[in-house]
């Protein structure tokens, strides 16, 4: 088992008790972000400083991330935001580079959209049945999660040849401080941690044939992670001592930090190229009827469960956008959403849980299949397509939310959605209707957010307490609130449309 973690971290340069600017990297599945949060005892002021795309690139016949590319975004950001007292890096979830004896990438990492884990799950399941890996992972089955992809890659050359493996923020820590490090909330997503200790499981990683040494030591969100090396300073124009600092390097657990919830029973919608709908618990829930609803327990900040289930998100709609630009008649977004927003409600929809909608390709079609396939009428065009997917998205959040409070044993008072999603007014509407519940929508960069104020709490710039750092944010922040309302169809619409979709799923 990898040895145990240390945790220090002394105020620099640029900050002092009464404020500081700290920079966020955020790597999401679109684009990469350099975001500059400059934080005071009763202010957060977060500014994009750089937005650079995240292109995948298909080579071999296999799908798989630029990574010197994001890196290179990473150190453009890095030099317009200037002096900050500290760096913490989040990024998407499940994927990971491997070193050699060097320390040197052996290749891309491969993009958890590429079809290498089918069959995984099966053969893992030769070694340990599905309900005991989720007895003590408590993880969703996602065809992709990392047990799955080490599973995949089990007989390969360059995972024989590897030392290391270090998840995608990890890796980018590691390129800029030299320092090597496993941050918990991400490590979270391998579905080789056993959330009761939040410790690795000898068990699971027995049975999948993953050696554990691969991993370096676990550390979590606050602690330091090393500092910028000389390099990078010359790189980044940067100057001094410049400390990275781990944060919820896993972006949802970056954005659940930053949901802006200051009663009890609120629930999240963290929205974007994903939706992951939920909760936040103080311990897992690891019974059979979670595994059947397919929850997950990924670890939060501060020693918390992200008890959410993943939803295929805005994926529906980018993918949709891409093959209608593919084809010749590019979609301008906003008038997009106008005239889907006076489109039939509830004419067609789709189970936007269905694992089915993963891989990238001729998204309209399929979803004109899914359509005809139940009996439903098929859109006309892309603004109905768009209400279709729309539509879908926020049963599957009521779905999720429905699925949460009854396994979690808890009420729900409030929705909270953060992320890309809360500039989709009609999803956030739509949403409040299938909930039947009060949606309060914003902010948008909330894992950029959620990475600041956790450097922030670990450079006593702002109290150590997450219950401050969201009642700071829902004072500060500009939210948007959406009531329930029938304008989108009536609750019993609403209601006959989830029990179509749970009858259908
Ligand atoms: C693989 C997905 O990226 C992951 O499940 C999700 O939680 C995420 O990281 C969203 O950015």
């Amino acid at each position: 088992m990898p040895p145990a973690r240390t945790t220090t971290v002394s105020p620099s340069a640029s900050s002092s008790r009464s404020g500081a600017r700290f920079a966020a990297v955020d790597l999401g599945a679109s684009s990469g972000r350099v975001m500059t949060g400059t934080v005071g005892p009763s202010s957060v002021d977060l500014r994009e400083v750089h937005r650079f795309p995240n292109r995948p690139v298909r080579l071999g016949g296999t799908l798989h991330w630029d990574v010197l590319a994001l890196y290179r975004g990473v150190l453009d950001g890095l030099r317009e935001a200037g002096p900050v007292a500290s760096v913490g890096v989040d990024s998407w979830g499940v994927d990971y580079g491997l070193l050699d004896a060097d320390g040197v990438l052996l290749g891309n990492p491969v993009h958890y959209r590429d079809d290498r884990t089918e069959g995984m799950a099966d053969r893992l399941a030769e070694s340990l049945p599905p309900q005991e890996l989720y007895a003590t992972t408590g993880l969703q089955y996602l065809p992709f999660n990392t047990v799955y992809q080490l599973t995949a890659a089990r007989d390969s050359a360059q995972l024989a040849a590897a030392q290391q493996l270090l998840l995608v923020p990890d890796l980018m820590s590691y390129w800029l401080t030299g320092v090597r490090g496993t941050e918990l909330t991400n490590a979270s997503t391998t579905q080789l941690i056993d959330p009761r200790t939040r410790d690795w499981s000898r068990t699971v990683a027995e049975a999948a044939g993953v050696r554990l040494s691969l991993f370096p030591p676990l550390r979590l969100p606050g602690d330091p992670a090393g500092e910028l090396l000389p390099e990078v300073l010359d790189e980044t124009g940067l100057e001094g001592h410049v400390p990275v600092t781990a944060v919820g390097s896993h972006d949802t657990a970056s954005a659940v930090a930053a949901v802006p919830a200051v009663t009890k029973g609120f629930a999240y919608i963290a929205t974007g190229t994903w939706s992951l709908a939920g909760l936040e618990l103080t311990r897992p829930v690891l019974t059979e009827a979670s595994r059947q609803a397919n929850f997950t327990n990924e670890l939060g900040v501060d020693g918390t469960v992200r008890y959410l289930r993943n939803i295929m998100g805005l994926w529906l709609l980018q993918e949709c956008m891409r093959s209608w630009e593919s084809e010749g008649r590019p979609q301008e977004l906003a008038a997009l959403l106008r005239e889907a927003g006076s489109c039939a409600p509830l004419r067609s929809v789709v189970d936007a849980g269905d694992p089915a909608f993963l891989p990238p390709g001729r998204m309209p079609q399929r979803i004109d299949d899914a359509c005809r396939r139940s009996g439903q009428p098929v859109p006309d065009g892309p603004a109905e397509a768009t209400r279709c997917v729309l539509d879908s998205l926020a049963l599957a959040h009521r779905l999720a939310l429905e699925d949460a409070q009854r396994l979690a044993d808890t009420e729900i008072e409030v929705v909270h959605v953060v992320g890309g999603g809360v500039h989709n007014e009609l999803l956030c509407q739509l949403t409040a209707d299938a909930c039947g519940l009060p949606v309060v929508a914003g902010p948008a960069e909330a894992a950029a957010l959620g990475n600041v104020a956790v450097q922030a709490r670990a450079h006593g710039v702002i109290g150590d307490d997450a219950g401050l750092v969201r009642r700071l944010l829902y004072d500060t922040l500009p939210l948007r609130r959406y009531e329930p309302s029938a304008d989108h169809g009536s609750p019993q619409a609403w209601s006959r449309a989830a029990a179509a979709v749970r009858a259908g799923s």
